[in-house]
């Protein structure tokens, strides 16, 4: 349909949170799909390629982490067999999907975004919360907001993509550039922390005009699954997006071994894509190009208060960054630098009264400020890093206790430590545990050299002050230690087409999902000149005599 005029996108702007507060029609919705839901589980998923469900009969568990002996869903875990026809049916399906005028690609995701922020928005949340051990407002900040804003928003940096065209054109010339989609297939390895990177991952090279296999995350495979249906049901073509849950390591090398296999677009640990990006380089002499390799991962992110800064609003803002969804976002707080004379006013005692009322509970009890940690080995990393820490000599300030024995549960935990580079103060911990170091007034500058030089890690971080010549110190030393630098704010929640998110060292390739950067790494362009004046004699005038 696009082929007989240029149309022009609807605007484009940031969902509105709703707020689910009590007697609320929202809050209303949401309690009757998490009954409903409860009342069906455990669902059963299968693989689903080219639009049809595949059912290995090999059934793996997607425990809830708030209630472990109940499972959201067991999944069929996809065999090589499915893999293999999951890569043919997306590489058959590219030519037509490239060829779709891109009108109809912006009107799936613009579909799309509707269907998860109208029809689906409850359904999405009680998987997110059952599944994934959100509340009801992390649900909202990702299930819903930041889900409908990556495809909305993906629909308007692509518009704007397309019309970035050669400025000049000589005389009888007509420049243009053609934005192509990846020779081969997209692999997208989705994280379990937020179903809203799992839907970007897979649609952000897909709009674009790229078919995938979509790898979700073990932990994720509800509503990831929830996420791909509604893709077909907005009318993307059945085999551009292929969905294989099932053994990581295997289904990913199967891919990543692939021929055709063209871009890797990954969202997770920083162990884990540093070994993919070995087994591809490894795998260069087979490949038909150089694929393209996307990966957000870890961070050790931090807020930096200044003498001037105010303390109070600072422990708010440090209490919702280290504790909301339980430190599992990538850009949770997990380090703080407070100077002497702000410790030992009221930062110290206001930090321990407050840390103290976060409540932990099932994310089914609206009342719980956050829940419980993702999974076992979750539970138990995050428990034995806090035996090291206070075995280190780290003093406990709050929380520290941990009970597993129905969901897994971790009270938000505040380490105060004398030693910087102490295991809570440098590795990633992605668990509601905060240390503490202070730091003497005079040297704030220091302190910044410190906080760049502690971790491997570049992803978030703030400054609190009052004073804008600290501010501007800070700034210009952390330069390179967050790719999401914050100021006077906390250093989570990012929001689509206003953060552009992802840090750079070893937090990732820093592609920036939320803006137009990161469908420059899923196109590659072609540059068309076109003629209109024939020549008529081969010889320059600086040839003739
Ligand atoms: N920077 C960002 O934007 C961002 C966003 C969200 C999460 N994260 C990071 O993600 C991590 C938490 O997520 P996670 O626990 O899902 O990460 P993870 O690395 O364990 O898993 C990520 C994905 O990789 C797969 N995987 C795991 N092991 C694999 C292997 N050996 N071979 C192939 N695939 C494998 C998983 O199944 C999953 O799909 C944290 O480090 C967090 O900081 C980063
Ligand atoms: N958008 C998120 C980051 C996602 C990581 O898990 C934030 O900034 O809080």
């Amino acid at each position: 349909m696009a082929q007989l005029a240029s149309f022009k996108i609807p605007v484009i702007d940031n969902e509105p949170m709703r707020s689910y507060a009590p007697d609320t029609a929202d809050r209303k919705g949401l309690e009757a799909a998490l009954a409903k839901m409860q009342s069906e589980l455990p669902f059963e998923v299968p693989a689903v390629i080219n639009g049809k469900p595949v059912k290995s009969g090999d059934l793996q568990p997607q425990p809830m982490p708030h209630d472990h002996a109940n499972n959201l869903c067991t999944y069929h875990a996809s065999t090589p067999e499915t893999v293999q026809a999951a890569i043919d049916g997306a590489l058959a399906a590219k030519s037509a999907w490239e060829d779709m005028p891109w009108a109809d690609r912006a009107a799936i995701f613009l579909k799309a975004a509707d269907l998860v922020t109208g029809k689906y928005r409850f359904e999405l949340m009680a998987a997110t919360m059952l599944g994934q051990g959100k509340n009801a407002w992390q649900a909202e900040i990702d299930a819903a907001a930041e889900l409908g804003d990556f495809f909305r928003f993906s629909v308007k940096y692509v518009e704007e993509l397309y019309q970035q065209q050669p400025p000049r054109n000589s005389p009888g010339v007509w420049n243009r550039t053609e934005f192509r989609p990846l020779e081969g297939f997209v692999l997208a390895v989705t994280p379990f922390n937020f179903t809203a990177i799992g839907g970007n991952l897979v649609g952000a090279p897909a709009i674009v005009g790229n078919v995938c296999v979509w790898k979700p995350s073990p932990m994720g495979t509800y509503s990831s699954y929830l996420v791909h249906k509604i893709l077909l049901e907005a009318g993307l073509p059945p085999s551009v997006v292929q969905f294989v849950p099932g053994s990581p390591p295997e289904i990913v090398k199967q891919c990543i071994d692939h021929r055709a296999f063209a871009g890797l677009h990954f969202t997770g640990s920083t162990q884990v894509f540093r070994s993919l990006w070995k087994q591809i380089a490894n795998n260069l002499d087979i490949y038909k190009g150089y694929p393209r390799i996307v990966g957000e991962t870890g961070g050790k992110n931090f807020h930096l208060y200044h003498p001037t800064a105010d303390t109070s609003s600072g422990v708010i803002q440090a209490i919702r960054a280290a504790f909301e969804y339980s430190g599992q976002k990538c850009s949770a707080l997990s380090r703080i630098y407070v100077p002497r004379s702000l410790w030992e006013g009221s930062f110290r005692d206001t930090l321990a009264a407050e840390s103290n009322k976060v409540t932990v509970g099932p994310c089914t009890s609206f009342e719980y400020f956050t829940g419980p940690v993702i999974g076992k080995p979750a539970f138990d990393r995050i428990k034995s890093v806090i035996a090291q820490a206070k075995a280190e000599g780290g003093e406990i300030l709050a929380g520290g206790e941990c009970d597993d024995s129905k969901g897994y549960f971790i009270k938000p935990t505040v380490i105060v430590t004398k030693d910087p580079k102490s295991v809570t103060m440098v590795q990633e911990i992605f668990g509601p545990v905060l240390t503490v170091y202070v730091y003497e007034d005079a040297d704030f500058e220091a302190t910044c050299e410190l906080i760049d030089t502690t971790t491997e890690y570049g992803l978030t971080g703030s400054i609190f002050a009052n004073d804008r010549a600290a501010l501007k110190v800070a700034a210009h030393k952390l330069r390179n230690a967050a790719g999401n630098f914050y100021i006077n704010d906390k250093c989570t929640g990012a929001v689509v087409g206003q953060q552009p998110f992802g840090g750079a060292r070893a937090s990732g390739t820093n592609d920036k999902s939320g803006s137009m950067s990161i469908f420059y790494r899923f196109t590659s362009a072609r540059s068309i000149k076109e003629n209109f004046v024939e020549p008529t004699e081969f010889h320059y005038p600086s040839n003739l005599l």
